[in-house]
């Protein structure tokens, strides 16, 4: 029986196949101490929080580590790989629900439904009436996508096919897709009234939406993040949705995770905040606990886990 470490819960079918088998332990908070004092006789860890980079240094029989999603950006995959530690992550697992999420906050910053809910209730039928007037429609405006990945492409069917919103898209690999049109970050942010950000957090992306891309863009515009927070410039952000100098933002993903209660995202007004979890549908958490135990089991079992991140470990 192998032990394995949960750095939160999972959905509980993807619990039992681990329970049925295996020792686990569920973190009682994910801060770096913890996981790592946690780690130190573990074989296994299932990871929804950010690993501290040193984890492997102080888990000596550590044999796997599994994404429970798809960011890899929560595991020090190189050092994994000098330790010949297997690394699993469980791509698609998650993308229509997040694909629902961003085409979800473009709609409650376009049409502010909560707003006019809680306006309506605490005032009466005029004030209601008064915040919901005024808003641009998504139907035949653009759309700007950063990363035109699973979770792009999705949100860019859904805007096209469903509001008949143009598409660009701006990415590292430039490829040609149907119905997006691939422009430069610069022209992205000039010419769309609505932005997601949905590529990965790399080195190359990391602040890639900066101070001067979000002075280009329309005082109109709204911008989505479901990447990661340090893709965004964040104090610049702030600065800019103070002054009304944009239209809104909505974010699921911070710079600082759990965004700390003193943060002053949560005194900006015109932003909408979710505590990442735009994948949170019943579909996607089912899949992704129950992808994640089996892809556990197998590293444990020997065998090859079905999206081994880390190939190399087998040479
Ligand atoms: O943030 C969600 C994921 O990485 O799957």
């Amino acid at each position: 029986m192998a032990k394995i470490l949960l750095t939160n819960g999972m959905h509980p079918e993807g619990e039992g196949l681990l329970r049925a088998a295996h020792e686990l332990v569920i973190a009682p908070d994910v801060g770096a101490d913890t996981l790592r004092k946690l780690a130190q006789d573990v074989d296994g860890i299932i990871v929804r929080a950010k690993l501290p980079d040193d984890i492997v240094d102080h888990a000596p029989k550590l044999k796997g580590m599994v994404r429970h999603g798809v960011g890899l950006d929560f595991i020090p995959v190189a050092a994994a790989t000098k330790k010949k530690i297997a690394v699993a992550n469980l791509p698609g697992s998650n993308t229509q629900a997040v694909a629902e999420h961003v085409i979800a906050a473009m709609f409650e910053l376009r049409r502010g439904l909560y707003k006019a809910d809680a306006a309506f209730r605490a005032k009466g039928w005029d004030a209601g009436r008064a915040e919901t007037s005024g808003f641009g429609e998504l139907g035949g405006s653009t759309l700007g996508i950063i990363g035109v990945g699973a979770i792009g492409s999705r949100v860019a069917n859904i805007a096209r096919n469903g509001f008949g919103m143009t598409v660009l898209g701006a990415s590292r690999s430039n490829k040609s897709r149907e119905g997006i049109e691939n422009v430069s970050l610069e022209d992205l942010f000039r010419r769309s009234d609505a932005i997601a950000v949905t590529c990965a957090l790399t080195d190359e992306t990391r602040g890639l939406v900066s101070r001067e891309m979000i002075a280009l863009m329309k005082p109109t515009a709204i911008i989505v993040n479901v990447s990661r927070g340090p893709v965004i410039d964040t104090a610049a952000l702030v600065a800019a949705l103070r002054e009304r100098r944009i239209g809104g933002a909505a974010l699921d993903v911070f710079d600082v995770q759990p965004l700390p209660a003193e943060d002053p995202l949560f005194q900006t007004a015109n932003v909408l905040l979710t505590p990442h979890a735009a994948s949170f549908t019943a579909t996607s958490v089912r899949l992704m606990g129950i992808g994640s135990a089996e892809e556990m089991l197998r590293i444990l079992k020997g065998e090859r886990p079905k999206n081994l991140v880390n190939p190399e470990i087998l040479d």
